[in-house]
């Protein structure tokens, strides 16, 4: 579970980006944040994550305050897995190394043993197994990053636009790949997504932010049923 608690936080001392947030994720949600450009949705992931540590309010997971907690005790330490934006994949490396990244605190039979587990959930790693990353298509490569993030068995997932620059035909399979690890895992899943009708879809819940804190949450399928909600923030009508 994740519990933000009215939340401030910023890069620089002089300039609050995040003013006040709250909200909360249950346990094995999917749930998307929402909102314009520059609203805060990244920032809130990378505060989570502990990549920028909150000036007032906390972060709770999964019952613990982990505020004051940087980002690689975190994912070490608080069941935490991150896939950003960008450069989520090592290109050079295999899925195999990649994967081995991931686990890289892991006992070596246990990391074995995971890959093994993530290859069965998305077969596309173990028909690859082998290739360099370069070799896969972008749709491949997100479905290896969220893997490599998994390899820990988080309970906690924080997704940066994992459609990001994906074909709709390909953005199905990524946000399938998401769906799949909840049902089977039980992960509570966080992301932010401009396909915002596309990842209410898929999602349980989702808050849309406008300057830096919540301006509206409610249920996927009531945000998208709701004329106002879709002419402000989800880009016109349902199709
Ligand atoms: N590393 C950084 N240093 C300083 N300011 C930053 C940094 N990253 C983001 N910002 C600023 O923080 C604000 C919020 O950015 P953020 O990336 O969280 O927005 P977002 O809602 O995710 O936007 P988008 O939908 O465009 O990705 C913006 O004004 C941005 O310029």
């Amino acid at each position: 579970m994740i519990e933000i608690d009215n939340v401030v936080a910023g890069y620089t001392a002089d300039i609050d980006i995040l003013r006040g947030m709250t909200l909360a994720v249950q346990p094995a949600e999917i749930v998307t944040l929402l909102g314009p450009n520059g609203c805060g949705k990244s920032t809130l992931l990378k505060t989570i994550a502990g990549y920028l540590l909150p000036r007032s309010g906390s972060v709770t997971l999964q019952g613990k305050n982990v505020s004051q907690i940087p980002v690689h005790q975190k994912i070490r330490h608080c069941s935490l897995g991150f896939v950003p934006q960008t450069e989520n994949v090592f290109s050079a490396l295999t899925i195999r190394e990649n994967l081995q990244v991931g686990g890289h605190y892991m006992a070596p039979a246990d990391c074995r043993a995971r890959m093994d587990e993530l290859c069965v959930l998305y077969p596309i790693l173990g028909k690859k197994f082998n290739a360099p990353a370069a070799s896969m298509s972008g749709g491949e490569r997100q479905i290896l990053a969220l893997a490599r993030a998994l390899m820990p068995r988080p309970e906690i997932l924080l997704l940066d636009e994992p459609s990001a620059g994906l074909s709709p035909k390909v953005l199905h399979e990524v946000f399938d790949a998401i769906v799949q690890v909840r049902n089977q895992e039980r992960v509570t899943v966080l992301m932010v997504e401009q396909n915002a009708m596309e990842a209410l879809r898929i999602s349980d819940r989702a808050y849309v932010l406008s300057m830096g804190a919540v301006a509206l949450t409610g249920r996927a399928d009531a945000l998208m049923r709701d004329e106002q909600v879709r002419e402000l923030y989800l880009g016109g009508r349902a199709h």
